[in-house]
């Protein structure tokens, strides 16, 4: 492998000067080849409360300028282990979601066929099918870890199949996941009846909720996710929500009790070894953000995650 083309050098050009690609770094059009692009899908049209989502990626990216390019926790300098570059964003119909859904899986499936993973900046928790049936024909079943204060196993609002409370059931109804490893975490916050979450059960999916979280702590919890996943190969799925409203206010439906930044950046560096083939990082609404909290807390889960895709690269060939 040539040497990977890193961000522009914050030492001789500060970091508030020129174009904001996500951590500074090399536009896909700019790099030989890309082992992992960070890519935007600026939609919302799937929402059932705020909307605003589709703004989320030029605000993480904007609040990425701060990122550094090693990371001391897990001992990696992930823009010198891999090429990594900003593929800009994947424009969809905001107009039609059936549209936006078959356009985002055929930009996704044309990244997978060069050997390109992606680390998908949202837009709203829709575009997660597009992007695990993208995945599904390259490796088949994956495990999934879902990182929401929602379930996100509803069957329909108003009718429509393709929502951003519905991408996970039609993920598992059509087969896209390995039921034996697919969970959720950081589930909170009124549902709509008991059902919901009978019906979850049913689909394989495990719960660990936020209150779990406080009381098992993030090394238990991570332990018991790791075994779950095994060697499979992983999609994570971080819906910014996930965080209480104190670390991420800026998002379309926001539930109170939820997980803080520092857990979850923990949670996600326990994941270091395993197969991770993909990751979203989705609902940073930037409208109802303060000082960049949100997008700052989005920037560091897409580095954590770029930086767990770097110390596994058994997929990367495939
Ligand atoms: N995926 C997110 N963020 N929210 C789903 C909320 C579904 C509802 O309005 O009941
Ligand atoms: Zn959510
Ligand atoms: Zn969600």
């Amino acid at each position: 492998m040539s040497t990977p083309i890193g961000p522009t050098d914050s030492s001789l050009v500060p970091r508030f000067a020129g174009p904001a690609t996500f951590a500074r770094l090399p536009r896909i059009d700019q790099v030989p080849h890309t082992d992992i692009a960070v890519v935007g899908v600026p939609f919302d049209t799937g929402v059932s409360y705020r909307p605003g989502a589709r703004f989320g990626p030029a605000a993480i990216r904007e609040a990425s300028r701060l990122l550094r390019p090693y990371h001391p926790a897990l001992d990696v300098s992930p823009f010198a282990a891999a090429q990594v570059a900003d593929a800009g964003d994947i424009a969809v119909n905001p107009y039609s979601i059936g549209d936006a859904v078959e356009a985002l899986d055929a930009a996704a499936s044309g990244f997978a066929g060069s050997g390109t993973r992606l680390v998908t900046l949202g837009g709203d928790h829709t575009i997660a099918l597009p992007l695990l049936r993208s995945l599904h024909r390259r490796h088949g079943p994956v495990a999934l870890l879902h990182f929401d204060a929602h379930l996100d196993t509803w069957d329909s609002y108003f009718g429509e199949p393709y929502t951003h409370g519905t991408p996970f059931r039609r993920a598992v109804e059509e087969g896209l996941l390995d039921t034996e490893a697919i969970s959720h975490v950081g589930i909170r916050g009124p549902l709509y009846g008991r059902a919901d979450l009978a019906a979850d059960r049913r689909f394989g999916f495990g719960i660990v909720t936020a209150a779990d979280v406080l009381r098992k702590g993030v090394d238990e919890i991570t332990d018991a996710l790791r075994a779950r996943i095994g060697s499979r190969p992983l999609y994570v799925s971080v819906d910014i929500d996930v965080l209480d409203p104190a670390h991420a206010p800026g998002t379309g439906t926001p539930e109170a009790g939820g997980l803080t930044s520092r857990e979850l950046l923990e949670i996600l560096r326990g994941l270091a070894g395993c197969a991770l083939v993909g990751a979203d990082v989705v609902e940073v609404a930037p409208a109802y953000d303060h000082a960049q909290i949100t997008a700052t807390a989005a920037a560091h889960l897409a580095y954590d995650l770029i930086s767990v895709l770097t110390l596994h690269t058994a997929h990367t060939a495939q």
